[in-house]
Formats: structure tokens, sequence, C-alpha cells
């Protein structure tokens, strides 16, 4: 080999494949390595005009990088990526940059953080968006990790991630798992998208509407306040017909989602923090309940629901919906958004909240032009306190809440399951009730357990308790 490669990556599957032909592309070349060599061989000669060098083994991978070497992984989350960095130790020398593009968890990512420094080798936990698209032609990349590391590796990810306004759509997140824990949330976030898209859907089902008019829809929606990467592919989906059958695809795939863990870890992570993110834990719930098909399938000859019938004229149903779907869209973002906040400030990491949405704007699959709100939100106010009391979003959730309302209560009405729409809702009306019902919950709790409570007479911090009667059996 005349010339040592830029860049090396491991990991030679959807991700990783075309993360090589980005990086190549910049003008890096570009040393690569898959366990299994023969992925590696059909891929480096499927590309004979590119600065490739394709290796079989590690060491010949190693030393095919110059130094500093740049070891990006691309492997499957978990066990293999702790596997892949056990064999690499060895072969790095000191001050060469591991850098994990994976979905790894982000306490996976603090533990290889430390366990790589005391190894004298440096390390990147960077969340990477945009599925294969995205990785070819310019992700979002959300790199964590020391700031002199990331000097080093700026250079590439600035010229290999999207671009909005001339913005690369990658910024340093923080250190340790800082990157991972917001490419985390951010999958989050996608999940309440997509489950809030399926409930718009599911609406426009029980009305009657054909694929065709959902594409119809879908296309328009995508023409304003909404338009975004998902709004977009849902419009193409419902163009797309089965070869076999000739019914729109949609029809003929099953109902029941997958789920790879980023979104039951968000929940997990918000649970421990005390963050409410109703919206992003229905879309969650709602995923494992669709993979209960068969036990839904018993449950439907069995359990009573109301006879379906929606008399809203079609155009005026499409825009209550619209109205809905954005206003459950922004309770979602701001519930995320919290999360990040709260455990930012209990990281110590100072996170950057308008960076963080401005590189959401490109590349990722929740990229979307209200995301420059979000940015302009922050930008204005890198103290606010809840997404929904900036000055854009309040109007709009003041304008569309009736029609939100009204959406609510129609599928209710007719047993069409919305719980994305609804737990946004709750949300909303929870957080904006001045009084809640909590008194009487504290009058409970002192009630059987003595655990006090505040008064509305009396100043915040005192504790109070009464003496209950006792119950009788
Ligand atoms: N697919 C997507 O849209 C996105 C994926 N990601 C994340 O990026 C990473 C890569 O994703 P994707 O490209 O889909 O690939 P997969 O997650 O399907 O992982 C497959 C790759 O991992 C390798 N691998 C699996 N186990 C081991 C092991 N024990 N040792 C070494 N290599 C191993 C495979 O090698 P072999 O060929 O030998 O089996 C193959 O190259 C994952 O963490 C994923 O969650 C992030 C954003 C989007
Ligand atoms: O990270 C991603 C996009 O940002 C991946 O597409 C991820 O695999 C999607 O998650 P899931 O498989 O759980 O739906």
């Amino acid at each position: 080999m005349e010339n040592k490669s830029d860049f090396g990556l491991i990991g030679l599957a959807v991700m990783g494949q075309n993360l090589v032909l980005n990086v190549e592309s910049r003008g890096f070349q570009v040393s690569v390595y898959n366990r299994t060599g023969s992925v590696t061989d059909e891929f480096v000669s499927a590309h004979p005009d590119k600065k490739l060098v394709g290796t079989q083994s590690l060491e010949e991978f190693v030393q095919s990088l110059a130094r500093p070497r740049k070891v990006m992984i691309m492997v499957k989350a978990g066990g293999p990526v702790d596997a892949v960095i056990e064999s690499l130790i060895p072969l790095l020398e000191e001050g060469d940059i591991i850098i994990d593009g994976g979905n790894s968890l982000y306490t996976d990512t603090e533990r290889r953080d430390a366990w790589l420094e005391k190894e004298g080798l440096r390390f990147i936990g960077a969340g990477v968006s945009g599925g294969e698209e995205g990785a070819r032609k310019g992700p979002s990349i959300m790199p964590g990790g020391p700031e002199s590391t990331w000097d080093v590796m700026k250079p590439i990810f600035e010229s290999i991630s999207a671009k909005v306004d001339g913005e690369a759509c990658v910024t340093h997140i923080g250190p340790g798992g800082a990157g991972h824990y917001v490419k985390m949330i951010h999958n989050g976030i996608e999940y309440g998208d997509m489950q809030l898209i399926c409930e718009a859907y599911s609406i426009f089902k029980a009305a009657g509407f054909t694929a065709e008019e959902l594409a119809a829809v879908f296309t328009e929606w995508n023409n304003g306040d909404l338009e975004s990467y998902l709004i977009q592919i849902t419009a193409e989906i419902f163009k797309q017909n089965d070869p076999e059958t000739g019914a729109p695809i949609v029809d003929v795939i099953l109902d029941t989602a997958g789920q790879k863990g980023t979104g039951r870890w968000t929940i997990m992570n918000a649970v421990e923090n005390a963050v409410v993110i109703s919206t992003i834990n229905a879309a969650v719930e709602a995923r494992i309940l669709s993979s209960m098909k068969e036990k839904r399938v018993d449950a439907s000859t069995q359990l009573e629901g109301p006879k379906v019938e929606l008399s809203v004229e079609k155009a005026a149903l499409v825009d209550k919906v619209r109205d809905a779907l954005y206003a459950s869209k922004i309770i979602s973002y701001a519930q995320g958004l919290d999360l990040i906040a709260t455990t930012g400030e209990q990281k110590g990491w100072n996170l950057d909240l308008a960076a963080i949405a401005a590189i959401w704007r490109g590349g990722c699959i929740i990229r979307a032009r209200f995301l420059n709100r979000i940015t302009d939100a922050y930008r204005n106010n890198a103290e606010l306190s809840n997404l929904m009391l900036d000055p854009f979003f309040k109007d709009v959730l003041n304008k569309n809440q009736q029609n939100w309302r009204e959406v609510v209560a129609l599928a209710v009405s007719n047993g069409i399951p919305v719980p994305a729409f609804s737990a946004s809702l709750g949300y909303y009306d929870s957080y904006r009730n001045e009084r809640l019902s909590a008194n009487l919950l504290q009058a409970q709790r002192d009630f059987f357990g003595a655990h006090t409570y505040e008064r509305t007479d009396k100043p915040r911090g005192e504790f109070f308790h009464t003496d209950w009667p006792e119950v009788i059996d």
C-alpha cells in the first residue's frame, strides 16, 4: 500500500458502507474492515473507482491508517462494540482515536470512555442519524467526548454531515456519553413523531380515506408547517402499491412494530430523572401493544367498542387532524428537550439546546421545518423553561388547542386508539392548570401513611398532618 488512509471504518452493513462512501467522496482515503471478510471484498470490488482500502484482518486494517489513527466502529450496538474495541486496543497506539458511531447506550459510552482513557486512547461516542440515505449524502452527527479529540475529528465530521443554511449538522455535544445521550433522545422523539403520524392515519382510515387521498393529504402537509422527512416519506408510502397484489403496500404490511431499544431507553431515563415524556412513552407503548398481535386478535372478538361514525366532512377533518398533529408534535419536542436539559444540568454537560435543535434540521430522521423555530426559540432564550412557552409555540398551541381537543374527542368516541395525541393533550392541560387534583392525592397519602402535606394558606416548605378518622373494614 502506497499511502496510509485518512480514516478507517469497521462494520460494513448499511450505515457503515454508506458512511464510507460519504467520507471517500469528500476526498479522504478510507480503509475498511468487516468481521465477515466476503462483505469487505464485495464492497470494495463494487466501487473500483474509489479510494478504498479493503482489509481482511484488524492488524492489516490498523497498519493501513495514518496516525493519529481515526477508527470508526459501525457495528451492532452492545456486546459487538466491546468486542471490536477489545481487539483494537493491543493494535492501536497512544493518541489514536476510536469513534463509536452506532446507537450505543450512553452509559456504555461513559464506561468505554473511561476504559479507553486508561489505555491511552482517545474516544468519541457519536450518534449518527439519517439512515442509509443520510449516511451516504450527509447525516446529522451528535459527537460526545473531549473537546480536544473533537477538534481533530471536526474537519471530517463537518465535511460529511448534512448542511442547512450553510451550517454543518454536527456540533460537539459535550463530554463522555453526551453525544449518544442526545442521539437516544432524538430517537425517542423519532418514535413520538412516527406514532403521531400513525394516529392521524388511523383517524383518516376510519373516515374512509383511500391511499390516494392519504398521499394527497400528506403531500399537502409537507408544504406547510408540518414539512418534515417523516411526513414526506409517509406521503410516498401511500403512493406505493404491492407488486404482488396491486393493493396499497401499506395495507398488506402487518401491523406489528419493531424496535431496537433506543425508545425504551429514553423512557427509562425519563423515569429515572422524573421528567414527563408522556408522548414518547405512549409511542413506545403503542409499539409494544402492536407487537401483541395474537392477543389483540383474540380480544377483538370479546371486548366491545362503539360503532365508528365519523360524520365530519373530509376537508374539515384534514384541517383539524393537522392542527392536532402539529400541537402534539410540539408537546413531544417540549418533553424531549426538557429531558435533555434536565439530564444535561444534572450531569454538568453544559448542553446547548439551540445548537442541538440546529443540527437536527438536516440529515436526520426527525429533520423538519419547525426545527428552525425550535432553534430560534432557544437562541432567543437559552433559559426557556419549556418549549410550549416560547412566544411562537405558545401562539400555535393556543390557536390549535380547540381542534386538537375535537380530534381526541372524536377518536375516543369512535374507539380509535390515539394514545400519543391524548397523552400530549393531557400534558398540555396538566401543565397549564394552576391547580391540579393532587391536593386530594396528598390527603390520601397523609391519611394512610402520615406523609404530611403543604397548605394553600401557608408558606411553601411547611408540612402539616391531620389526625384522620380510623376506617373500619
Ligand atoms: N440502520 C439504520 O438506519 C441506523 C443504524 N444506526 C446504528 O448504527 C449501527 C450500525 O447499524 P447497521 O448498519 O444497521 O448495522 P447492524 O446494526 O445491522 O450491524 C451489522 C454490522 O455489525 C457487525 N457485527 C455484528 N456483530 C459483530 C461482532 N460481534 N463483531 C464484529 N462485528 C459485528 C456485522 O458484521 P458481519 O457482517 O460480520 O455480521 C455488520 O457489519 C448500529 O448501532 C445501529 O443501531 C444508527 C442510525 C441509523
Ligand atoms: O437510529 C436510527 C435513526 O435515527 C435507526 O433507524 C434506529 O434503528 C431506529 O430505531 P428502531 O429500530 O427502534 O425503530
